[in-house]
């Protein structure tokens, strides 16, 4: 008889390890996996080129490691890593390889991280067996300031970071460097502000602090909605930005990072389905490039007591899910966005308009609000 009562097991996290190349992921990687809470992890390695190396480095390279040779993952996303994880599943499903708890995946550092996600919010089996858990941005403290000057993918792989790991901060051995770090570091303010820094030489970069970094704590599956958005340290970065632009200081429009922005929107009021699905398909059809990474909270007015929870990475969104009632006291709905050359100011109006909150001097918002074609929620 089937058993009716056997269902899907809880989605395996995954944590997507990024980084330019030779920032230290591989020295990260080892390191991570040598500690026995980690022992049940398998890795999935990508490598640029024909012939890759970093398998070799990789001490845990076993029947768990999978080595996605073909090239670069944005380019063989498709193929590569969706085979890599299916083939990691039969193995355990079939008993061949032991159970694993959590999956690392090691881009090349020359890879953009948009096209994993994507795997990893949208294909239609893998979402429910794997789910994303964080990404973990590597960054060389001596080299980085002037990766980011040169390669925009280094730019997009510390913006969408949950954790950045700063590696070779034992190098800062003179005034030229400890300043260099120093610009870095404000650099990364105000691209990643929401982002968790830990320093890998003081010991920062340990399992506890780099993984769990989803939504949900595993141990008692509550969902932390405060450090998963992390709104306030957003919140903070826009006050010190519009603080640094009041006060003339100049930045330079031609770096990489000035063009993106990590922002908040929040309202206290609830929010008609209708205009978050249309906000939503409005962002993605006319940003979705350039939106690089979305998170949110929302309360719906027509189910206030169990709030969405909004993901997603460019024009992909994750399948938005509810939890079954507010972790905290803090109901509001609020987004996180990061975006490439799209000005903050042209989304919020953008919400405001969904809200039934026209600005005046907008049309867009009175030809929502005066369109009888428009859900009944949004006419005024
Ligand atoms: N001094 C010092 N060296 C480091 C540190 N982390 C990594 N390295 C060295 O930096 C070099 C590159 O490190 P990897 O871990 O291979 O870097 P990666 O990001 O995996 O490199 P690719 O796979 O080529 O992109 C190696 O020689 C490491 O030994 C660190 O914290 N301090």
């Amino acid at each position: 008889m089937i058993d009716q009562t056997r269902r899907q097991p809880d989605p395996i996290p995954v944590t997507l390890l990024t980084g330019f190349l030779g920032a230290g992921k591989t020295t990260l990687l080892n390191r991570l996996l040598s500690d026995p809470d980690l022992k049940d992890t398998a890795v999935l390695i990508n490598e640029f080129g024909e012939i890759g190396l970093d398998h070799l480095l990789v001490q845990h390279f076993d029947d768990a490691t999978v080595l996605l040779a073909s090239g670069c993952l944005c380019c063989t996303v498709r193929g590569d890593l969706v085979e890599g994880l299916e083939h990691l599943l039969r193995r355990m499903d079939n008993g061949v390889i032991p159970p694993f708890r959590r999956v690392v995946i090691e881009t090349t550092g020359l890879a953009d991280p948009a096209p994993v996600l994507h795997v990893l919010m949208m294909h239609p089996y893998l979402v429910m067996r794997f789910r994303l858990d964080g990404v973990v941005t590597v960054i060389d403290a001596v080299n980085g300031l002037s990766t980011l000057d040169a390669h925009p993918e280094a730019v997009k792989q510390a913006a969408i970071a949950d954790r950045i790991v700063l590696a070779k901060t034992d190098l800062l051995d003179t005034p030229e460097r400890q300043a260099g770090f120093a610009s870095l570091n404000a650099r990364l303010d105000r691209l990643a502000p929401g982002a968790v820094r830990l320093d890998a030489a003081k010991g920062e970069a340990t399992p506890a602090a780099l993984l769990d970094a989803g939504l949900y704590n595993p141990a008692n599956k509550i969902p932390d909605v405060e450090s998963w958005l992390n709104a306030e340290a957003v919140e903070a970065a826009e006050a010190a930005q519009r603080g640094h632009s009041q006060h003339g200081s100049a930045h330079d429009a031609n770096r990489h990072d000035d063009r993106i922005r990590a922002f908040t929107v929040a309202t206290e009021a609830a929010v008609p389905a209708a205009a978050l699905d249309m906000f939503l398909e409005l962002v993605r059809g006319m940003h979705g490039d350039k939106l690089l990474r979305l998170k949110g909270i929302v309360r719906l007015v027509e189910d206030p007591a169990r709030p969405v929870v909004l993901h997603g990475v460019q024009h992909v969104l994750h399948p938005p899910s509810q939890l079954p009632d507010w972790p905290d006291d803090d109901r509001r709905t609020r987004l996180v966005m990061i975006v490439r050359d799209v000005e903050p100011a042209v989304i919020r109006r953008l919400f405001d308009a969904f809200m039934g909150l026209p600005a005046p001097d907008q049309p867009d918002g009175a030809a929502l609000t005066d369109n009888p074609l428009a859900p009944a929620t949004m006419r005024r």
